[in-house]
C-alpha cells in the first residue's frame, strides 16, 4: 500500500537525523522537504522567527494549536527551559501518530504532550485535564478558519495573561483576515508583523506576534 508524505517525512528523519538530537531533526525535516516533497512545517525561514519569539518569552508553559508532523512542536521545545512544557493539538489523528513518533526520535517526549480532537473541544478542559493556569506562548498553526475562534475562546476560559503572546503562521498565506483584524484592530492585544515567505517558497507569508493587555 501507497505511504503517506508524513510517514516518508518521519522516515527521513529516522533515516538522517540523529537520535536524541532535536536540531538534526529539524534540519533533516528541512532538507526532505526542499529536496524532496513540499510539506507545510512552518519551516526554516519562518522557523527562525519562531525561534527569536521563543527565546524572548522564554515561555513555561506554550500551547500550540495544530501539530502536523511535529516540526515546529520541537523546534519549540528544544529552546524550552528544563522544567518547561508544550501541550500541542492535533485534529488528524494520523498526523498525530507521526508526530509522537518525530517527537521520541528528538527524544523530547518529557517537554511535549501531543492531544488529539478539535481544538474548540480541548480549550475549554485545559485546566481541569492538564492544570494549565495560563498560557505564556501560544503558536497557531492549524486551520485559519479556526484562529479567531479558538483565540476568543482562550480570553474566555481565561488561558490568557497581561502579556501573553500568541503567534500566528499563515497569516498571509492561505490567510486568515479575520483574525488578522480583531488582533491588529482590538484594544486588547499589541500586535506585529514579520514578514517572511510561505516554508520552501518564494511566496510571501508572514507571522504574526500579537501581546494580550490583558
Ligand atoms: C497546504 C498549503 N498549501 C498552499 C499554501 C499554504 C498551505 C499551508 C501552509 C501552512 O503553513 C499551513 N499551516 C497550518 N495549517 C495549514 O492548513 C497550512 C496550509
Ligand atoms: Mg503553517
Amino acid at each position: 500500500t501507497q505511504s503517506t508524505r508524513p510517514q516518508r517525512l518521519l522516515h527521513a528523519v529516522q533515516k538522517n537525523a540523529t537520535k536524541g538530537d532535536p536540531r538534526s531533526v529539524v534540519k533533516a525535516i528541512d532538507n526532505f522537504c526542499r529536496q524532496k516533497e513540499w510539506a507545510m512545517n512552518v519551516g526554516d525561514e519562518k522557523g527562525c522567527i519562531l525561534d527569536s519569539v521563543v527565546s524572548e518569552v522564554n515561555p513555561v508553559t506554550v500551547l500550540e494549536l495544530g501539530t502536523y508532523c511535529g516540526y515546529s512542536t520541537v523546534r519549540i521545545a528544544s529552546l524550552l527551559p528544563p522544567r518547561a512544557k508544550i501541550i500541542t493539538l492535533e485534529f488528524n489523528p494520523d498526523y498525530a501518530k507521526i508526530a509522537r513518533q518525530v517527537i521520541a526520535w528528538a527524544g523530547l517526549e518529557d517537554k511535549i504532550q501531543v492531544v488529539e480532537g478539535p481544538s474548540g473541544e480541548w480549550i475549554p478542559k485545559m485546566k481541569e485535564q492538564f492544570g494549565v493556569k495560563t498560557f505564556d506562548l501560544v503558536f497557531l498553526d492549524h486551520w485559519k478558519d479556526r484562529y479567531l475562534p479558538d483565540t476568543k475562546l482562550l480570553e474566555d476560559c481565561g488561558l490568557l495573561r497581561k502579556g501573553t503572546i500568541l503567534l500566528a503562521d499563515n497569516v498571509i498565506c492561505p490567510g486568515t483576515p479575520d483574525y488578522l483584524e480583531y488582533v491588529r484592530n482590538s484594544p486588547r492585544y499589541k500586535s506585529q508583523y514579520f514578514k517572511s515567505h510561505l516554508e520552501y517558497t518564494k511566496a510571501e507569508d508572514g507571522l504574526e506576534k500579537s501581546v494580550f493587555l490583558g
